[in-house]
């Protein structure tokens, strides 16, 4: 019996992003600048895939439908295919998938759509392979476009590709992105750059509001669809002349959190109740035998009733985030 896990606002949860590691080989300029550093963290381990077979099944118990595998870069884990399949596994998980920066695409698409994994998204901030370099610190465009066609050739309908709009960065190339999604069933989302403990300043320079492109869009004849009980934030466009789609993700916008319906494990097993809150909850004390399952699913139910109605972001306030890379995005 599920029981649909439900917070003080009525907004349902259907939705588990789950961090399997913080360790990533990009250096994003909104994200981890500097690289990835171990942080006091060296003795700790991430969450081992039986760890994460418990996680999934506690939250599947719980109404869980859908599972994003994030990070850090969570294909650098050698036994990422092991935890696809241990996710799909679940039969109560309906969508497996992942977010990745594309680096592994090409060579092991094909084993994880095999393993299970139903959906993918792919970080691109730009299509001029210079400019991504810069973005993000490695020389890897071709790389991560042959990982998308590579995911088409495995047999996914759609690919996401997540973009960050930054002003007088890639915020004029509307065009340029437009033309690529014209023959291609890419849904290409412009994330908000969001402000975190470690991004101020580079915010203060580059945040542009996603407004900006939506009137764009709808001055060009783009129609926004209607969005279903476990996908993500962005509001979705598509236009009869395009294969592709567009996303708009705009965490600035008024009500965006009312339609939350999302909770976040990290790597370190710890449940987070918003991308930008105060602290987690522990559940690793409870992910070391099955015989645990209720006191877990307890404990998560329990958590809910302190989730807060939206984030703070609009008062400078960004939690404990000091970036996303910790805890997925
Ligand atoms: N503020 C905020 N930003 C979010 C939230 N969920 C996703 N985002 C942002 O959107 C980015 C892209 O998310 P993805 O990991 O591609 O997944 P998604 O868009 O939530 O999911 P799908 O609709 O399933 O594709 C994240 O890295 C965050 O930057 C959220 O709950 N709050
Ligand atoms: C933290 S990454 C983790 C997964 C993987 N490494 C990747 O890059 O797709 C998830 C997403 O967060 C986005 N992101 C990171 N920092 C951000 C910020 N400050 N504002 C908006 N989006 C951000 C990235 O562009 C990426 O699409
Ligand atoms: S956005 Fe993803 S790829 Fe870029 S530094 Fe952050 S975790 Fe790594
Ligand atoms: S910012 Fe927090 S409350 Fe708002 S949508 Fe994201 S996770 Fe949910």
């Amino acid at each position: 019996m599920v029981s649909q896990l439900t917070d003080a606002y009525a907004r349902r949860f259907y939705y588990l992003r789950l961090s399997i590691t913080d360790v990533c080989n990009f250096r994003c300029t909104y994200c981890l600048p500097d690289g990835y550093r171990p942080n006091g963290l060296a003795n700790k381990s991430f969450l081992t895939c039986d760890e994460i077979r418990r996680v999934a099944s506690a939250f599947a118990a719980l109404g869980t439908e859908k599972v994003r595998l994030t990070g850090g870069e969570p294909t650098l884990r050698r036994d990422f295919t092991d935890i696809v399949r241990t996710v799909a596994d679940n039969d109560a998980i309906r969508q497996v998938a992942v977010t990745t920066n594309g680096y592994r695409m090409a060579r092991d698409v094909r084993a994880w759509r095999e393993a299970g994994l139903t959906h993918i998204n792919v970080s691109v901030d730009s299509l001029d392979a210079r400019q991504f370099h810069a973005i993000t610190g490695e020389d890897k465009f071709t790389q991560v476009m042959a990982g998308i066609d590579a995911a088409f050739e495995a047999g996914f309908e759609r690919v996401k590709v997540n973009t960050v709009l930054m002003r007088d960065v890639n915020h004029h190339q509307l065009d340029t992105f437009l033309a690529w999604i014209k023959p291609r069933p890419v849904q290409l989302r412009f994330i908000e750059l969001m402000e975190t403990g470690d991004g101020g300043s580079l915010f203060r320079k580059h945040h542009i509001s996603g407004a900006t492109v939506r009137d764009a869009l709808l001055e060009r004849g783009w129609t926004q669809q209607l969005r279903g009980r476990s996908d993500g934030p962005a509001q979705v466009f598509t236009h009869p002349d395009y294969a592709g789609q567009i996303g708009l993700i705009m965490p600035y916008e008024k009500d965006f959190c009312a339609s939350c319906n999302r909770l976040r494990v990290s790597s370190l097993g710890n449940l987070h109740l918003c991308l930008f809150g105060d602290g987690g909850i522990t559940l690793r004390d409870l992910l070391a035998s099955d015989d645990s399952q209720a006191e877990l699913q307890a404990r998560i139910a329990r958590a809910l009733a302190h989730k807060k109605q939206a984030h703070f972001l609009h008062e400078g306030n960004t939690g404990i985030t000091q970036n996303l890379s910790w805890i997925g995005g």
